[in-house]
């Protein structure tokens, strides 16, 4: 890293707030913001009164560390983003942000970068793979190969000072990690992977003790002598931080109060009759004249924003804003520029997917639960249906009895596929906002890593351990043994029926791909839900309802021929109607039970039920199926696609 010496402060003028660096960064000007806000109220979402949240704020950001400081609630944050290009448009009622005089809209968001407060890190993944994740989708790969990627990573962690904690796994609710400083230091380090000239943090020293705090603002004081424009919130921060700051933006209740060199302020404060307490904090000094606990020794009708105004402070601003813009017209060069990616979209899949493979095994709570209550319930199923029998009237109790439970399992089992989108909402939003990744490739990645390994693959294991133990041949009727639930899964021996269900192959296949459709049907629509909220709480009460909807219209409680007829069309939502209906047929078709004096073949009591047992009428249940599975998913994608990247 370039860094450089500063030189003395230049006296109060148009050009006090430069800081004399080698290398000058960008300059952001900002010229009377006006943002609103309006809430919404009430059950009925009533549309509140407009609250103005800031009101005509102007400044000039250049090269150098400047702060954005105010009491809490004062618009810090606020004004943070709107000048980063992150705070929702439609509250922008008046005011126009510069890059270099050049129109930035939301596109700032690529061509600078953000630090948010939270730091949004994947907890699984080491410090350095974190970083290479960054730099892997950030820089384009016709400039950076894979090892110029490495040495670029081993060079942020080296300036970062994060050498010790290289390999050290970020941490998650699990998984006991990094200290707070090193991964607020990572989370800056993910976004000096693109060298932008401009950074912007929101509080990147709340929730830090004061020595790690104090090495944070060092560490961005280093890195704006570099030829960075660094703009950041802070909230009180002590002296030693105060110090470093070049440019000081203090704000209350939205208007600003002061804006100008950080070292001027107290000086300024002074003027207007306040008087700082001996080893009182100068940060803590501002907030007490703005929040009216320090009184001014020359009283004023006016307030403090208003005397800013009056001020040469406030006139400095003006007149730097007029000699900036005013020299040429603003370009819309950043305006047009359309938002891109630095990768391609298989390159993208491929890291992706690999982050969320990484992620799976490093955090297989879920995979491992997920495993084990499949094998739990199949053997359950099993050994309550063991040896199924053929004869009247329990065959057909047990076997309708049995699909269904089997069914309920294959629903109610994917619950926990609510979590996937609402878990890593802020990280999808972080990321795919900051330029990192298409939303398509963050969906298909899910669909690829964790939909078919977790969701697919132990069906199949539940289907066949719960198939052919339900299945028996009167041959080998014996006590329950493992050998023989190995055997009977293994082989059929004999493929006469007379108890059990049916053997053939093909119809345990037809078995297990009705499981799987049923299976993710209940996934796809958990994706709906999941990617169309943001509360577990909410999450559960839209992915319940449904579920115990399509349950009652699954043909099982209720006989659906029997039903009103404007209720009864509910049954063409049904996943529960097509998974029973498949598998049904797939085992009545060709069957002949018997009790007493009575045969009943499967077909007739697949007619009694209504249901088509053609074999289109076996497979319009599975394209039924796969139809729910391919709208759910699709929708689930539009929703993510639609999730509100605005703050
Ligand atoms: N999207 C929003 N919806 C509703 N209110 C908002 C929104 N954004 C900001 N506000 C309100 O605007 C005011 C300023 O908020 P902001 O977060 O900018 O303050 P702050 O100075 O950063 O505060 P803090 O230090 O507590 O984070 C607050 O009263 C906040 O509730």
């Amino acid at each position: 890293m370039d860094l450089c010496e500063i030189k003395a402060r230049p006296p109060l003028g148009t050009n006090n707030m430069q800081v004399d660096v080698k290398l000058p960064g960008p300059t952001l000007t900002f010229q009377n913001i006006h943002y609103s806000i309006r809430e919404n109220r009430g059950p009925c979402r009533r549309r509140g009164p407009e609250r103005d949240i800031l009101k005509s704020v102007s400044g000039i950001m250049k090269t150098g560390l400047n702060a954005i400081m105010g009491a809490t609630g004062s618009g810090k944050t606020s004004l943070l983003d709107v000048i980063a290009g992150r705070k929702d448009p439609r509250g922008l009622r008046s005011g126009q942000v510069l890059v270099d005089n050049m129109v930035v809209t939301s596109d700032l968001r690529l061509m600078s970068a953000y630090v948010v407060q939270d730091d949004i890190l994947m907890g699984t993944l080491t410090v350095r793979e974190n970083l290479l994740f960054s730099a892997n989708l950030r820089l384009p790969r016709k400039q950076y190969s894979t090892p110029d990627k490495k040495k670029k990573v081993q060079s942020i962690i080296q300036d970062l000072g994060l050498e010790d904690c290289a390999d050290t796994k970020i941490g998650t609710e699990f998984i006991r990690g990094v200290s707070g400083g090193e991964r607020k230091r990572c989370s800056i380090g993910m976004e000096l992977i693109t060298s932008p000239a401009l950074l912007f943090l929101d509080e990147p020293t709340t929730g830090l003790d004061s020595n790690t705090a104090n090495s944070i603002i060092a560490l961005l004081h280093r890195l704006s002598r570099g030829g960075r424009t660094i703009i950041f919130s802070i909230h009180q921060p002590r002296y030693s931080i105060f110090r470093l700051f070049d440019h000081l933006t203090l704000l209350h209740k939205g208007e600003t109060v002061y804006a100008g060199p950080a070292a001027e302020a107290m000086g300024y404060f002074q003027s207007l009759g306040y008087q700082c307490e001996a080893f009182n904090n100068p940060a803590d000094f501002f907030l007490d004249v703005t929040n009216g606990e320090t009184s001014s020794s020359n009283p004023t009708d006016k307030s403090l924003a208003e005397l800013y105004r009056d001020s040469q402070y406030s006139t400095a601003v003006q007149e730097g804003l007029k000699s900036i813009t005013g020299a040429s017209e603003p370009s819309s060069q950043a305006k047009t520029r359309a938002p891109s990616y630095a990768t391609t979209f298989f390159y993208q899949l491929n890291v992706v997917c690999r982050r969320t493979l990484l992620n799976v095994l490093r955090n297989p709570q879920t995979s491992y639960a997920q495993m084990a209550l499949n094998i739990f319930f199949a053997l359950l199923i099993g050994l309550i249906y063991f040896q199924m029998p053929m004869t009247l009237p329990e065959a057909l109790q047990n076997r309708i009895g049995a699909f269904f439970f089997l069914i309920i399992n294959m629903v109610f089992g994917n619950l926990s596929a609510v979590e996937l989108f609402i878990n890593e909402r802020a990280i999808f939003v972080h990321e795919n906002s900051g330029g990192y990744y298409r939303t398509s490739v963050y969906f298909l990645s899910k669909v690829f890593v964790d939909l078919l390994p977790n969701r697919v693959l132990p069906i199949f294991i539940f289907s066949s351990i719960s198939y052919y133990m339900m299945g028996k041949n009167a041959n080998f009727s014996r006590p329950i043994s493992y050998g023989y639930v190995c055997f009977c899964f293994l082989c059929r021996p004999d493929h006469t029926i007379k108890s059990g269900l049916n053997p053939a192959f093909t119809r345990f296949l037809c078995f297990a791909l009705t499981m799987s459709l049923v299976s993710l049907a209940g996934v796809g629509l958990a994706f709906l839900v999941s990617a169309s909220v943001s509360s577990f709480a909410m999450a559960n009460i839209l992915i319940a309802l449904p579920f115990v909807f399509m349950m009652v219209f699954g043909g099982f409680l209720v006989n659906l021929n029997s039903m009103l007829n404007w209720l009864s069309w509910l049954k063409w939502a049904s996943i529960f109607k097509y998974g029973l209906d498949a598998v049904t047929i797939n085992e009545m078709k060709g069957l002949v039970f018997e009790g007493g004096n009575a045969t009943l073949t499967g077909e007739m009591y697949l007619q009694s039920q209504g249901i088509d047992y053609s074999v289109w009428g076996f497979w319009q249940n599975e394209v039924a199926l796969l139809g729910i599975i391919l709208v759910c998913m699709t929708l689930a994608y539009v929703q993510l696609r639609r999730i509100n990247r605005w703050k």
